[in-house]
């Protein structure tokens, strides 16, 4: 199947992005830690020179927590502040505070030298569709947070959330598109379910789902589907249909149905933790 990204709104979104880069310190990425690569923005490292950084592995309850780990040193190791967190239940948010203190360290100190005492960090979330942005700015600024006014000097119609006094979040994420043009980008995102599953094939879908899940995790699939991990995807399709009982008039097997199942499986993370993308020699 052609996993096609539709990019949309893509000129708006980078606007908008070129825009609000310039009234903020920091930006902070959202990407989903199953796949931390392909649910990046290919231009973020150009869109985001000179800002501080930090980038948030959303979703961990969902990823390996083997890799959630190995992910976080890679990151680490480039430079960036990272964390691993859960935007639903606010696991991790609350080291994010000392994390933006860490990143920001030169910053403050550069105001301070120049006699800038207390101007908060402000900062901008940024991510792919899908990733948890809104999520994650509901968690983190949470029912304490006050929305300052439009501030003079700022783009009209711009609102600030105040987390404390010393850090300020723009009220709406960055939406960032995608590296769209790649093939192996797009399936993972439709298996996350970040591309419109309408212009999917759901039967296609599931077994190049369940080809990059045999690879990785064949287990899961024997555990929850009776299916013979080292049968062809079709066959383990079927063996998905026959083990939920789905079948259309005639006893026929519903590999539709049964498509459909499995996907919602992998991502509710009823199959299992999994993170679909490793580091290798590509990303390193
Ligand atoms: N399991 C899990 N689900 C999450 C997490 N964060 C967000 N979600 C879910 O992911 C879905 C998308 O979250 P949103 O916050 O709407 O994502 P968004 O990035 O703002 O989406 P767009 O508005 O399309 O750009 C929702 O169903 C959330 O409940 C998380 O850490 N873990």
């Amino acid at each position: 199947m052609n996993y096609q990204w539709y990019p949309g709104h893509m000129t708006k979104a980078r606007r908008m992005m070129q825009e609000n880069i310039k009234l903020i310190d920091l930006v902070i990425e959202l990407v989903d830690a199953r796949i931390p690569i392909s649910s990046r923005n290919p231009d973020i490292d150009e869109l985001g020179k000179g800002k501080s950084r930090i980038i948030l592995l959303n979703k961990s309850d969902l990823a390996d927590p083997v890799w959630n780990k190995k992910w976080v040193e890679y990151f680490a190791a480039k430079g960036m502040g990272v964390l691993e967190i859960n935007s639903r239940t606010g696991m991790g948010i609350k080291s994010i505070q000392g994390l933006v203190q860490e990143v920001c360290k030169e910053k403050i100190e550069r105001d301070r030298k120049r006699g800038i005492v207390n101007r908060p960090v402000r900062a901008m979330v940024v991510g792919i569709p899908n990733v948890g942005k809104s999520t994650f700015i509901n968690s983190f600024a949470g029912k304490a947070c006050a929305k300052t006014g439009n501030k003079p000097g700022v783009t009209k119609g711009k609102q600030w959330i105040r987390l404390n006094k010393g850090l300020e979040l723009l009220d709406t994420p960055g939406i960032l598109w995608p590296k769209f043009e790649d093939q192996q980008v797009g399936m993972r995102l439709a298996f996350i379910g970040s591309m419109n599953d309408e212009i999917l094939i759901p039967d296609e879908l599931a077994c190049d789902l369940i080809g990059a899940i045999k690879e990785l995790y064949p287990k899961a699939l024997q555990e929850r589907y009776a299916a013979d991990p080292v049968g062809k995807p079709i066959e383990i399709l079927e063996a998905v249909a026959e083990s939920r009982k789905c079948y259309s008039k005639g006893e026929q097997l519903d590999l539709v149905k049964a498509s459909g199942l499995l996907i919602d499986d992998f991502r509710s993370g009823k199959l299992g933790r999994m993170t679909l993308e490793r580091i290798d020699s590509d990303n390193e």
